[in-house]
């Protein structure tokens, strides 16, 4: 695979998420087999693919939710499936997620929802928690919405409400699992805005699943493809490059269509 004209494998310096070798498989429905990249520090990185490819088990697999049938994954230098006890709970409290619903708490306002992963696992006191909550609300837009529940928003902010959420504990990484399903395209377009000012600004590493076409254009600094048939990677590298200069038919037409 690594001679594909669609495999520009980029040498990262500060490597935070080192994936070598993953297989997956539930049961005889085989996912995908010898899947190997690396997320370095401050990247958008994105995750592409066709239904039913596999890039939701693969975000799962990075977070420990799933165990691979085969391989190694490191995320900010540690050994993930070699973890155990505190150090993988360490290690996962490190890790920001917002799935693809936002998942917020309907009966808690937004503010409350920013909270809890603070009262989970930090021994902050009640106003320091509210502190630091309305700090993450007003880094995604959300100042003025803080007391309001899920269901008073707009599908734009219930994901923005969702990022915050993600943030409330500073995340070195931060995975989103579509983050454009279900919006308009401009409400799409600012979340993406969101995503590349928090990436710049903060330094905080993205990794994004997604098959909206002008997402990945905006943020990705480098995806992956991830395809059923070939039950692995058939493209890397920098979205535009692989939009002008893609050979191999999957990802030709999947940047052309959508782009046209
Ligand atoms: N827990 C599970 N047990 C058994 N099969 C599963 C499980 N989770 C996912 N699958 C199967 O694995 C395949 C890949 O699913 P996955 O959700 O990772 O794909 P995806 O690329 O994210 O798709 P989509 O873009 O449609 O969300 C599907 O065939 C799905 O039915």
């Amino acid at each position: 695979m690594d001679g594909s004209p669609d495999l520009h494998r980029a040498a990262v310096a500060d490597p935070v998420v080192q994936v070598d070798g993953l297989a997956m498989a539930f049961g005889a429905n085989t996912l995908f087999h010898d899947v190997s990249f690396e997320v370095g520090r401050g990247e958008v990185f994105v995750i592409l693919g066709g239904s039913g490819c596999g890039k939701s088990t693969l975000l799962k697999l990075l977070i420990g939710l799933h165990a691979p049938s085969a391989g190694r994954i490191r995320i900010l230098g540690e050994d993930l499936l070699g973890a155990g006890g505190d150090t993988r709970r360490d290690l996962l409290t490190r890790l920001g997620v917002m799935w693809q619903s936002g998942a917020l708490f309907g009966s808690m306002t937004l503010l409350e929802n920013v909270m809890l992963p603070l009262q989970e696992h930090t021994r902050l006191p009640p106003a320091a928690r509210e502190e630091v909550a309305r700090l993450k609300l007003g880094l995604v837009g959300l100042s003025e919405a803080a007391d309001r529940l899920p269901a008073e928003i707009s599908g734009g902010m219930a994901k923005r409400a969702g990022i915050a959420r993600a943030m409330a504990l500073d995340p070195a990484l931060l995975f989103l699992d579509e983050p454009s399903a279900g919006l308009d395209p401009i409400t799409s377009a600012g979340l993406d805005r969101l995503i590349q000012d928090l990436a710049r600004d903060l330094g905080t590493t993205f990794v994004v699943v997604t098959h909206e076409l002008q997402s990945i254009l905006a943020i990705g600094d480098r995806c992956i493809m991830l395809d059923k048939q070939a039950q692995g990677i058939i493209a890397e590298g920098d979205p535009r490059q692989l939009r002008d200069h893609a050979a191999h038919p999957t990802v030709r037409a999947f940047f052309r269509r959508e782009a046209a």
